[in-house]
């Protein structure tokens, strides 16, 4: 895992170098698909993203500072592909002189709200804005993540008002918990990788913006299992 925050030319090269859209494995050239993930503080979406790319949900988590890097390699259908995960930091203070950084050259999105936190659910707009604010069209693939659904007598966000807003913003909603070993996080991720595999870069050698083309994404939904 690799972590950057604003003011560091060194790290700022280092994530511009990230962004390239393929990798080598061997003599294979793996594609490498850049996803954010982002949402209000405390959500968790740095345990999402442990749990995806360790399998593990961390005991103790810091609030993030700028942006984490978590990567893993999965085979979609006999393709290697690395899936690129960038955990952002939920509070304004530690993410303002990043924002830019997040938003170049963006395969995927993942909102992520907290299910016994109506105020994370009611920051959404705002997050879909940002993301409008940095020219991220609706072609590239968005889903939202109502997380913690373990701590079921704690629910502050129905189901089907969730299901409402992801289907007027037309992305699919999934509930999961990072913490329960079976809850989809994993499903969640690798739906999402086969969309993004499913659309054929046009030429490989060329910068990302220009090489994946990105359709709009089909109602679906998720909802928790626990
Ligand atoms: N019960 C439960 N707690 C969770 C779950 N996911 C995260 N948490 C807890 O929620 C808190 C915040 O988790 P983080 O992953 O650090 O939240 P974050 O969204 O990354 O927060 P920022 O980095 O500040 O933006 C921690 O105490 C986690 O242990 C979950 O699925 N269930
Ligand atoms: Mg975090």
């Amino acid at each position: 895992m690799s972590s950057a925050t604003g003011g560091d030319r060194g790290l700022e090269s280092s994530l511009e170098a990230s962004m390239s859209s393929t990798c080598s494995y061997g003599s294979t050239r793996a594609r490498i698909f850049k996803i954010i993930v982002i949402g209000d503080s405390n959500v968790g979406k740095t345990c999402l993203t442990y749990r995806f790319c360790t399998s593990y949900f961390p005991e103790r988590t810091e609030a993030t500072i700028g942006v984490d890097f978590r990567e893993r390699s999965v085979e979609i259908d006999g393709e290697k592909i690395k899936i690129q995960l960038w955990d952002t930091a939920g509070q304004e203070r530690f993410r303002k002189s990043m924002v830019q950084h997040y938003y170049r050259n963006v395969h995927a999105v993942v909102f992520v709200y907290d299910i016994t936190n109506m105020a994370s659910f009611q920051s959404l707009p705002a997050w879909i804005e940002e993301c409008k604010q940095h020219l991220l069209t609706n072609d590239v693939p968005r889903i939202l993540v109502g997380n913690k659904c373990d701590l079921k007598d704690s629910i502050q966000v129905p189901t089907d008002l969730a299901q409402k807003f992801a289907d007027a913003h037309s992305m699919p909603m999934f509930e999961t918990s990072a913490k329960n070993t079976n809850d989809h996080v994993e499903a969640i991720f690798m739906t999402l990788a086969h969309k993004l595999k499913s659309h054929k870069p046009l030429v490989l050698s060329q910068p990302p913006e220009s090489t994946v083309e990105l359709n709009s994404v089909p109602k679906t939904s998720f909802p928790c299992g626990c």
